[in-house]
């Protein structure tokens, strides 16, 4: 199974450095139209928000008002303390980059003149701002060869994406606005875009507002949601297993929708209780010696581990009768594992995906446990009975895998 990193819920969200700060900021447009009435916001160093509600409730309005796209009509926006209206253009678009739906790539520019442009608005010489970009694209997963001189209309919609990725990376700001960055391509691509941008923003620890409709996609990238109503209002502000399990107003309930429970599978870790322990033999153990470990412990089959504790596979007691073969010479790949980091979900369909009884779970190379339909159930109705009282999931961290 691919060892798709999941955001760590075990970090107190909001630990207190911010990096942006809205102070009761409102926007009312020309025509009298109160986008936002008095929005109070801190997102720290390092965070990824993602703001989410319904259509019209004011989310791309208020990521426009942090990089000036539109201005404020009240209140004050501070980018790592700095009031942004006195930060001179330049000086913002270096600190704050910004990807939109379909990458909002210029049509007429090569791949590599797009990313290069903020580099090159800055005043960076041509064959820095090239290094940079092509750097860029491999960073998001586009071979510089092939696609640098393309232009967008000869990229997929993924492929444009991930150059909008790039282009606002360019000139390595601390910031990044994303608005809506994955709606405009299908769920697959979307899937595989979240992971990798995950997996980036692991790398680069950009501090990032994304605006989102799609409460999964808030719930799987972000460290906190951010659930506005009409007219900016912040209805609840946490961790995604808070705001799931915990909505703060019926609003937040309603907008999360009424399969909370399941979606709360995907920011469910995995704990140490959920484990099962099935009995250990060894690839250098004799058969002799597996089928009286087996036959002792009144077990069909039995976990195998190399002398480092690494998994092996499995092995049955039909494959221990009467040869005189090691255990690692009969033992069966295993096919269905996750790492101990992943989630309630991720096992769940990976006991799917390969019609297994169990799956094992992996710290690195080595071997924690084993997760069962029963170990799965269980963890399960765990997860609903903390969702029942409220529960963050603190008490259930992945951390809790033993050593
Ligand atoms: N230029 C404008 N002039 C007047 N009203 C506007 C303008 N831009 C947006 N609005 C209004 O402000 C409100 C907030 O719009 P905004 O685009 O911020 O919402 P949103 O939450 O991003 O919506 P969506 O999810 O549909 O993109 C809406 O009622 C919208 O009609």
């Amino acid at each position: 199974m691919d060892a798709t990193p999941v955001r760590s819920q075990t970090a107190t969200p909001g630990g207190g450095d911010p990096m942006i700060q809205l102070v009761g900021v409102g926007k009312r447009y020309a025509d009298g139209t109160d986008a936002v009435r008095s929005l109070d916001l801190s997102v720290d160093r390092g965070e990824l928000v993602a703001l989410v509600g319904p259509s019209g409730c004011g989310k791309t309005t208020t990521l426009k008002m942090v990089n000036r796209l539109i201005e404020p009509s009240s209140g004050r926006i501070l980018l790592d303390g700095d009031d942004v209206t006195k930060v001179e253009p330049n000086g913002l678009r270096r600190r704050i980059g910004y990807v939109i739906q379909s990458g909002g790539l210029f049509p007429h520019k090569s791949v590599l003149d797009n990313v290069s442009t903020v580099p090159l608005l800055l005043g960076w010489d041509r064959s820095k701002a090239r290094a940079r970009s092509l750097e860029l694209l491999e960073l998001v997963g586009l071979d510089p060869a092939v696609h640098a001189k393309r232009y967008p209309h000869q990229l997929s919609g993924g492929q444009r994406q991930r150059v909008g990725v790039a282009r606002a990376l360019a000139a390595d700001p601390p910031v990044l606005l994303m608005d809506e960055p994955f709606s405009a391509v299908d769920p697959i691509v979307r899937d595989r875009l979240q992971l990798e941008f995950l997996r980036l923003q692991e790398e680069i620890h950009k501090t990032v507002v994304l605006v989102t409709h799609d409460i999964d996609e808030a719930v799987r990238l972000a460290d906190r949601i951010a659930v506005l109503s009409q007219g900016g209002k912040l209805e609840q502000y946490d961790a995604p297993a808070t705001v799931l399990g915990a909505p703060a107003t019926d609003f937040v309930a309603s907008f999360v929708g009424a399969d909370r429970g399941l979606k709360r599978l995907s920011v469910t870790g995995i704990a140490a209780t959920d484990l099962e322990s099935p009995p250990v033999v060894y690839a250098s153990d004799s058969l002799a010696a597996a089928e009286e470990t087996l036959r002792g412990e009144g077990a069909a089959w039995a976990v195998c581990l190399d002398e480092r504790g690494t998994l092996k596979g499995w092995v049955g007691l039909r494959d221990t009768a009467g040869g005189v073969a090691t255990v690692g010479e009969v033992c069966h790949r295993m096919e269905a594992w996750v790492p101990a980091r992943a989630t309630l979900k991720q096992a769940f369909q990976e006991m799917l995906q390969h019609d297994a009884g169990w799956v094992a779970v992996l710290d690195g190379d080595r071997y924690v446990g084993v997760l069962t339909p029963r170990t799965l159930h269980e963890a399960l109705r765990r997860s609903v009975d903390a969702d029942a009282l409220g529960v963050p999931l603190e008490h259930t961290e992945v951390d809790n895998v033993p050593s």
